[in-house]
């Protein structure tokens, strides 16, 4: 049953890397892209707003080729497509763009053919893609994602955000790709530094698990990948050091950055403090940045039902200023 009229969808952005759960520990924002997906006699793309310029618009687009992987899964041809995707998530920034468009492409092209695979599935066709499973896991399940790949299936455990955590994130003005951020990293760590990781990894899945967000500063450290990161983003070291000084619960970099990511308690936040501190010590490094107040997202990809006589851009436009 291959839906005519199309579908839409809505994916949350996500932060990977949660402090010490480096390929494992991920939670979604609220921070949306929408995408639609039609049968079409040719495959046209509409991209719109700023963070997806200079995308391809043809079938070399990952949307598109993500949603053939779906139809060949499901024995289904849908060869031409019309594709339409506005998205609040800055590109390359490490804010989970490639995951949440990714997830989006599954999602949509799966509801299109009327959900022949499993949201378990799309999750393993997801890892599969991003080779990590914290960011999608996050952006299909929504909340707190603890997960982990065997190279074929993905596991996850989803953990509900505590109430009062609140998000603060500094985007930097400037592209890290996940590829480049992965190329600073050794090739083999020592049992210290493993051990350290495993620790906190699993005193912060249990925090967050259980509220305590007392515990979040020290579960929050890493030693696997931020410290040979550090020198991709001036400024993050000290950053991750003194944040907790200035009203965070932890401080992280986000995915492979160059955002950087700071818990809050809302019932017990600084919240202007914790902001300039971040832009100051950025920009005495001469980069130039934007700070959102985000929030844990608790719902995953969804399909959002619309009139389907309104255009997407008019759907999209009213959802933002919702
Ligand atoms: N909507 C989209 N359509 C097509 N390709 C996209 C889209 N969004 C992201 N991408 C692709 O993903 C790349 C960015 O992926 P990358 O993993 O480097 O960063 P990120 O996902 O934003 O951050 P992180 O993985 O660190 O959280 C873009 O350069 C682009 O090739
Ligand atoms: N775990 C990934 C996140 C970005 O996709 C990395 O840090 O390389």
């Amino acid at each position: 049953m291959i839906r005519r009229e199309g579908v839409r969808v809505k994916v949350p952005a996500s932060t990977a890397n949660l402090g010490p759960g480096f390929d494992t520990l991920g939670m979604a924002l609220n921070l949306y892209a929408w995408l639609e997906v039609k049968p079409a006699d040719a495959t046209v793309f509409h991209l719109y707003g700023d963070n997806l310029d200079g995308l391809p618009k043809d079938k070399s687009n990952l949307i598109y080729k993500v949603a053939q992987s779906v139809f060949t899964a499901a024995g289904i041809a849908v060869p031409e497509l019309e594709i339409s995707m506005y998205s609040d998530i800055p590109l390359t920034r490490g804010l989970g763009s490639s995951a949440s468009a990714i997830v989006g492409a599954l999602y949509a092209a799966n509801l299109l053919i009327g959900s022949p695979l499993t949201r378990e599935q799309l999750f393993d066709m997801a890892t599969a893609l991003e080779h990590h499973p914290d960011n999608v896991g996050a952006s299909l399940y929504g909340g707190i994602i603890t997960a982990v790949w065997d190279g074929v299936r993905a596991t996850a455990l989803r953990i509900e955000p505590p109430e009062e955590l609140d998000v603060l994130v500094a985007i930097p003005d400037f592209q890290l790709s996940t590829t480049a951020a992965r190329e600073a990293l050794p090739k083999q760590v020592s049992l210290g530094d493993a051990v350290y990781n495993v620790s906190r990894a699993s005193l912060l899945t249990g925090a967050l698990a259980s509220g305590r967000l007392d515990l979040v500063a020290e579960a929050m450290r890493d030693r696997l990948h931020q410290p040979y990161r550090a020198a991709l983003v001036p400024g993050m070291a000290r950053i991750l050091e003194e944040a907790p000084r200035h009203g965070a619960i932890g401080a992280a970099l986000s995915g492979a950055g160059p955002t950087i990511l700071a818990l809050t308690n809302r019932n017990n936040r600084q919240g202007e403090e914790l902001r300039n501190f971040l832009l100051e010590v950025l920009q005495s490094e001469g980069i130039s940045a934007t700070t959102l107040w985000l929030k844990p997202c608790t719902h995953g990809a969804a399909e959002i039902t619309m009139e389907q006589e309104r255009s997407f851009l008019d759907i999209v436009k009213g959802e933002v200023t919702a």
